[in-house]
């Protein structure tokens, strides 16, 4: 868990860098900080491992202050992961990734272990990538030895900055569907940083938008968008505002709206799931002739794009005549 209470930090007198930021994360959360460039996300980032000491306010990590703790102490229990990976150039991918559990003095035997079922989950087959060196590996690869070696101790909390920034958009999507589905990452407290918008929305539980220091709004990703806090928070969005919205929404959100064509006899060969977003529904429905079917576990609905989108446009209508956006949540 982390908990930041009215943290500021002042690099000179006048203008704070972070300003009376207050958050808290729980384990199984990724909360991703948004923002403009030097809006203070990578200040609030390294203030929760004492790169930065805060000026003001306190910190907690899992219930402790960390100012009464060493900086060595609260960074073993914490996983950091950096744009520019920091992997070390002379060590090999598996000397990178037990950093440190060699630092905390694990057997030889569990080291290998943890090292290997690392490897395995970031697609680095080990007999092929053990004994590599950081320079050849593509920068995708390399990105996950970084991870894996965050991850290597298996801490209780993890921090990212700009951990996809330097990968091609391609390398980054499917590194970022990767981290997505990793079981490690299922109970550990995440907190994210970037200025990628459609990042944000694919990894937040929460996102945490920044400007000019100050958090402007905290909240899930369709909070963010249906109910702004204020007009900076609806400008951010604006250009990237519908697919976004697709990308928010649910099936099973828009289920009231859907055509009536129930019909748990005639399943079509497609069949997905009302968890499935929106965005992915389109894609189906444009790269499949006819219609698909869509599970709601208590009946089976049929749809094409057309349905789809008039589905869409009317919970849209809808969420807006009511003045909120409830069903959403
Ligand atoms: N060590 C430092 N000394 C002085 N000023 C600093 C220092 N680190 C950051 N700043 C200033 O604090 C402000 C916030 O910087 P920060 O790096 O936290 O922003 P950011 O939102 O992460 O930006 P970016 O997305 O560009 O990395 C900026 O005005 C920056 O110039």
């Amino acid at each position: 868990m982390i908990k930041l209470e009215h943290v500021y930090k002042y690099f000179s007198q006048n203008r704070p860098a972070v300003s009376d930021v207050s958050l808290e994360v729980q384990p199984g959360e990724t909360l991703v900080l948004l923002g403009t460039s030097g809006s203070g996300k990578t200040t609030t980032l390294r203030m929760i491992n004492r790169l930065v000491e805060p000026s003001e306010g306190n910190i907690l990590v899992n219930g402790k202050r960390i100012q009464d703790q060493s900086p060595e102490d609260l960074r073993r229990g914490i996983g950091y992961v950096l744009q520019e990976n920091g992997l070390f150039p002379h060590y090999t991918v598996a000397e990178n990734i037990a950093v440190v559990p060699n630092l905390l003095g694990w057997d030889k035997t569990r080291i290998t272990e943890r090292v290997d079922v690392l490897m395995e989950k970031l697609h680095l087959p080990p007999a092929e990538y053990r004994q590599k060196y950081p320079r050849q590996l593509s920068g995708g690869q390399q990105q996950r030895v970084g991870l894996a070696r965050a991850l290597a101790a298996d801490p209780p909390v993890l921090l990212m900055d700009e951990p996809f920034g330097a990968l091609d958009p391609v390398t980054r999507a499917s590194v970022r569907k990767e981290f997505r589905t990793l079981d490690e990452l299922a109970h550990k407290t995440v907190i994210i940083v970037t200025h990628d918008v459609q990042e944000a929305f694919e990894l937040g539980t929460r996102i945490g938008l920044m400007d000019d220091g100050k958090l402007q709004q905290i909240g899930a990703p369709a909070e963010l968008l249906f109910r702004p806090a204020n007009d900076f928070v609806t400008a951010f969005f604006r250009d990237q505002r519908l697919s976004l919205e697709l990308k928010t929404l649910t099936l099973a959100d828009i289920k009231p709206y859907l055509p009536p064509t129930a019909d748990t006899d005639h399943y079509q060969p497609h069949v997905l799931p009302g968890s499935t977003s929106c965005w992915d529904a389109l894609e189906e429905t444009m790269h499949t002739e006819g219609a698909i079917s869509v599970d709601f576990r208590t009946e089976v609905f049929t749809m094409d794009s057309r349905s789809l989108m008039t589905a869409i446009t009317v919970y849209k209508q809808t969420a807006l005549a009511h003045g909120s956006a409830t069903k959403l949540f």
